[in-house]
């Protein structure tokens, strides 16, 4: 039945617009953000894993092949949470959402990424390494957006093993496939960081994760409960950190990183319990989450032993 006047111009203004995407549109299914972050973490499991002294071909192909595995896991992670992102005013402009990219492209963009990334990891580092770039592509593309994100309030902290696989991919390839204790004591401190890096967003967004009909903590349990996760989860990263120098995997410098920032992220956890401005505290942690993240991953390669 053909449609005619305002209702046609409706139609037309609620479809996504068919625009066709720029390089720019393709690059960003990729979150360049967290892959650059990830690539962060994996160069401080590098330097752990070969105790401060990495061969640079080992260093170039392994910064290659996790940025391509991580930025496959972001662009399936796209391409599947196309239909919650255009309900979310964060993600809504996104190019899926606004068709600037079509589902197919991300999906055979994600993948091909995943697939070389895999084997540049197997053929020119170790399995070692390969083994937990397929893990964290697994965990991340499959395990939390398919299934957790949509149905527990526990996706954040499941979600979380596939966030720490960067940093170990890194000690993998470091250590000749070698994941010693200080390598899941790295691995540990990246877990345990990412409640207190999400969670605080995730309160800032949560009318938007509401309307989506996603179950993050703060829809589901309020503010109060997601504050004392947040502060739980930073508690017990703090004395993990400094597990660190009691294995003598780092040094002092190190210690004192780990010490000063991470009291400091303690007191800014302790202090949502007593704030009256929710939000503007929940800003605030989050941006000291990627301040703490950086001053970690450079302590570890400025001092690892
Ligand atoms: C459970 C795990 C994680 C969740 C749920 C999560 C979630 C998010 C979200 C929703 C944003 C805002 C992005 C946007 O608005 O477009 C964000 C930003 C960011 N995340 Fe995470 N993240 C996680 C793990 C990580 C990890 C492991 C890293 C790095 C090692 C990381 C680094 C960053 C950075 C650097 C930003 C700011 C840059 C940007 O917005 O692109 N995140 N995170
Ligand atoms: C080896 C490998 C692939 C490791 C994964 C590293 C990585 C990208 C970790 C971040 C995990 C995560 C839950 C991101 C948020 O996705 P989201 O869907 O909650 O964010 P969004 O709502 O902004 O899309």
């Amino acid at each position: 039945m053909a449609v005619h006047g305002t209702a046609a111009k409706r139609l037309r203004r609620e479809e996504p617009q068919q625009r066709h995407g720029t390089w720019r549109d393709y690059i960003s299914l990729m979150k360049l953000g967290i892959t650059t972050a990830n690539l962060m973490a994996t160069v401080a499991g590098l330097w752990m894993g070969a105790h401060g002294h990495p061969g640079w071909k080992t260093v170039v192909i392994t910064l290659i092949g996790t940025a391509m595995v991580v930025a496959s896991g972001a662009t399936l992670n796209n391409f599947v949470d196309r239909d919650i992102d255009v309900r979310m005013q964060r993600t809504s402009g996104r190019a899926l959402p606004t068709g600037k990219v079509q589902p197919v492209s991300a999906l055979v963009i994600g993948l091909a990424l995943g697939a070389a990334g895999l084997v540049l990891l197997a053929g020119w580092v170790n399995s070692t390494a390969a083994a937990c770039a397929f893990v964290g592509l697994v965990m991340y593309a499959y395990v939390y957006t398919v299934w957790l994100k949509r149905t527990t309030t526990l996706s954040t902290v499941l979600g979380g093993l596939a966030g720490a696989m960067p940093p170990l991919i890194g000690y993998a390839a470091g250590s000749g496939g070698r994941l010693n204790l200080a390598a899941w004591v790295v691995f540990s401190v990246f877990f345990l960081w990412q409640p207190p890096h999400f969670l605080p967003l995730a309160m800032k967004r949560v009318e938007d994760y509401r309307a989506a009909g996603i179950p993050m903590l703060p829809v589901v349990r309020g503010y109060t409960e997601t504050k004392w996760q947040i502060l739980v989860y930073t508690a017990a990263m703090v004395p993990v950190s400094l597990l660190l120098y009691a294995l003598q995997a780092a040094g002092v410098i190190y210690l004192l990183v780990a010490l000063v920032l991470g009291v400091i992220f303690l007191w800014r956890a302790v202090q949502g319990l007593f704030t009256k401005d929710d939000l503007g505290w929940a800003n605030r942690l989050f941006r000291f989450s990627l301040v703490y993240l950086t001053a970690i991953c450079v302590a570890m390669v400025v001092n690892p032993l």
